[in-house]
């Protein structure tokens, strides 16, 4: 990844810098031998921030344009417009400043009103509990206490709505109704308090009788750190360290979950997907300061904000326009989710760490991440250059943003900044989320952000690799896509894959970009592209006892698969217990909805394994064809040791 684009303002930057200094200091720069040195020599030359003016923006926040935002958002209410009417309160809340919490109470309780037409009574909830803790007007509780009754109807939990309705009596009070209003809201209020208590006793008669449902299990949380038995890492002198198995992998095995080192949002998904965790979100909790970021909780805006936002707080808009390449920004988050004296305690240890010893750590701890392949030795000095200036940029952002306490950190972070641009360079992923396009039924991988995965980031590349990666929020899965016998290398892809790109260009891309000439048996044996490969097609024996030459794979709701002739209409159940899904939309919205792309290819590649017979595949457009054809392409020749072409159903 390029560190900044062109028609950002750090480019402009950097070249007038690197004109502006003689032959002689760019050859005493190029000297240097460590980043610390590299650092304090770019940023003693001129002040980063006096020349481009940087200083924090909030410019995002204005009351006048949140009161404009809350009568739009009031008129879609008043339309029974209940998407508009959030969409318009949710900027209403991002663009009122922090100062104005009676107003941010407000608009809370207007959008508690949209989610709870909405019958999204939880998160209506959440909102009017917002409000109160914001000092909703004493005299207009009532509401609030009474839609939280509703909201608990609809939720049949009709002892906590009991409750609620008999609060509404009391906030009546202080409401500056006309006496009618107000004596017909506590009749309502009242015949509901009548009501309840008889609807509650015979529930509970009913519950005596029957007998107790148990409870729905809990879908298991992505853990943290999860490693397939058989995964270690070797080392070679021309390949670094790159994993292997000592097991033999099946096909959709889930070789690896970790959690991110560190990740960023790009800034087009900074208003639509959670900072923080990577969830998309409908209903934002906001940063009480700025509004380039937002949150899916509470637990997710303090963290952010007693940590890594703290300092990033009002500088994501400068950093956006310096069109700094989001490994940057990660570069700046490594250190903005840590602290000065942190880092300081871990100096003396850091050039001296191996591997034995920080395969043991965790995800989070720096040590982890800070012997990653930078190349640092042949890189050049016009490439230092720019990074460093980088780097300066980023301790900027630390400098104005009270990250130091101690003057004597800055060269020793500046040089860690500079080190992480260049390990980032080589072992950052980009993270991506599976979207469904609007009136289609194709979904697609869409990249929303980066991350780095300290394990993730010891594993090689194979233009013909055997795993797949996807991601739940920011936590990446990698499963394998064939099988991987004992003693083999478990390759990833970093781009290039055998199918796609002629082996030359392969070749090309990934010694320009990671440095390394690839020599995987895609690339030895020269295997040939997918449009090269011949058209056999053998025939697949349906459950009709007849031989037919359509087959289509078709995905059920539990990512298993069954198999659809096209000739004769029959379906074959490749595995027990699996609901038939009978026509193509169907599929493609339980594909799109219901499954990760990965898990989809990952299973898909599985009952094309294990189904020898099959040589020829419709496979579904439900995604991209490429992944799809390449995996079932891979899995065939393990079998037929030929090329056979996939034919893929438009
Ligand atoms: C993400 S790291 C992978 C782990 C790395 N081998 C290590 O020792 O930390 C990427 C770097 O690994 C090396 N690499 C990756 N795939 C390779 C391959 N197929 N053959 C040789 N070197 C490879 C290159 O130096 C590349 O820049």
């Amino acid at each position: 990844m390029e560190t900044a684009k062109k028609d950002g303002f750090f480019q402009k930057y950097c070249e007038s810098l690197r004109k502006s200094i003689t032959q002689n200091e760019f050859n005493d720069f190029a000297q240097l031998d460590s980043g610390e040195k590299r650092f304090s020599f770019i940023n003693g030359l001129k002040s980063i921030v006096t020349e481009l003016k940087l200083a924090r923006e909030f410019n995002g926040k204005s009351l006048e344009r949140s009161l404009d935002l809350k009568n739009l958002g009031n008129k879609s209410f008043q339309k029974e417009s209940w998407n508009e009417a959030l969409a318009y309160y949710n900027l209403c809340y991002m663009a009122t400043p922090e100062s104005n919490e009676s107003e941010k109470a407000i608009i809370l309780a207007n959008r508690s009103a949209a989610l709870y037409h909405m019958e999204k009574y939880d998160l209506a909830l959440k909102d009017i509990q917002r409000a109160i803790r914001l000092q909703y007007p004493k005299e207009l509780m009532y509401k609030l206490t009474e839609r939280k009754a509703r909201c608990y109807l609809g939720k049949k939990d009709h002892v906590k709505a009991l409750e609620c309705f008999k609060e509404t009596l009391p906030a009546l009070d202080n409401c500056k109704l006309p006496l009618e209003r107000r004596q017909k809201l506590e009749r309502d209020a009242q015949i509901m308090i009548n009501l309840l208590p008889k609807n509650i006793e015979a529930e509970k008669k009913l519950a005596k009788g029957r007998k107790p449902v148990p409870a729905e299990p809990k879908k298991p949380a992505v853990p943290e750190f999860y490693t397939e038995k058989g995964l270690y890492f070797d080392y070679s002198s021309e390949e670094g360290r790159f994993a292997k198995t000592n097991v033999d992998l099946k096909p959709n095995t889930i070789v690896l979950v970790e959690k991110p080192h560190v990740s960023v949002l790009l800034e087009e998904y900074s208003k639509t997907h959670c900072s923080t965790c990577f969830k998309r979100v409908s209903v934002p909790v906001c940063c009480p300061k700025c509004s380039d970021v937002v949150f899916c909780s509470e637990d997710c805006e303090s963290s952010a904000n007693s940590g890594y936002h703290k300092y990033e707080c009002g500088f994501l808009p400068i950093f956006w326009k310096s069109g700094a390449s989001i490994t940057c920004h990660m570069a700046l988050r490594i250190i903005t989710q840590q602290s000065e004296e942190y880092f300081l305690q871990l100096r003396p240890e850091l050039d001296g760490l191996t591997s034995e010893q920080t395969d043991k750590l965790k995800h989070d701890d720096y040590r982890k991440i800070y012997k990653l392949v930078t190349h640092e030795e042949t890189r050049s000095a016009e490439d230092f250059f720019q990074r460093t200036l980088m780097a300066t940029l980023l301790n900027a952002c630390l400098t104005l943003g009270g990250f130091y306490k101690t003057k004597e950190a800055e060269s020793f972070i500046g040089g860690l900044l500079l080190h992480n641009l260049q390990l980032l360079q080589f072992n950052a992923h980009e993270i991506s989320e599976l979207q469904r396009e609007d009136d289609r039924d194709v979904g697609k991988s869409v990249f929303i952000g980066g991350g780095l995965y300290p394990t993730l980031a010891l594993f090689n590349h194979s233009c013909e690799p055997g795993v797949t990666r996807y991601y739940k929020g920011n936590s990446v899965c990698v499963r394998s896509v064939r099988s991987i016998a004992a003693g083999s290398m478990i390759g990833e892809n970093y781009g290039p894959l055998f199918t796609q790109t002629p082996r030359d260009e392969r070749r090309a891309t990934l010694l320009n970009q990671y440095r390394f000439s690839c020599n995987c048996r895609a690339c030895s044996e020269n295997w040939p592209l997918f449009s090269e490969m011949d058209d056999t097609v053998l025939r697949f024996k349906c459950d009709g006892g007849k031989i037919c030459s359509n087959v289509l794979l078709i995905p059920s709701e539990i990512n298993e698969f069954m198999i659809k002739c096209t000739d004769c209409g029959e379906h074959t159940n490749i595995m027990k217990g699996l609901k038939l899904v009978q026509d193509t939309e169907t599929m493609f919205k339980l594909a799109t909805k219901m499954h990760s792309a990965g898990e989809i290819e990952a299973a898909l590649y599985k009952y094309v394994e294990e189904m020898n017979t099959l040589d020829e595949v419709l496979v579904p457009p439900y995604r991209d064809y490429h992944l799809c054809q390449q995996g079932l392409r891979s899995c065939m020749l393990e079998y037929g040791n030929r090329y056979v072409k996939f034919v893929t159903k438009k």
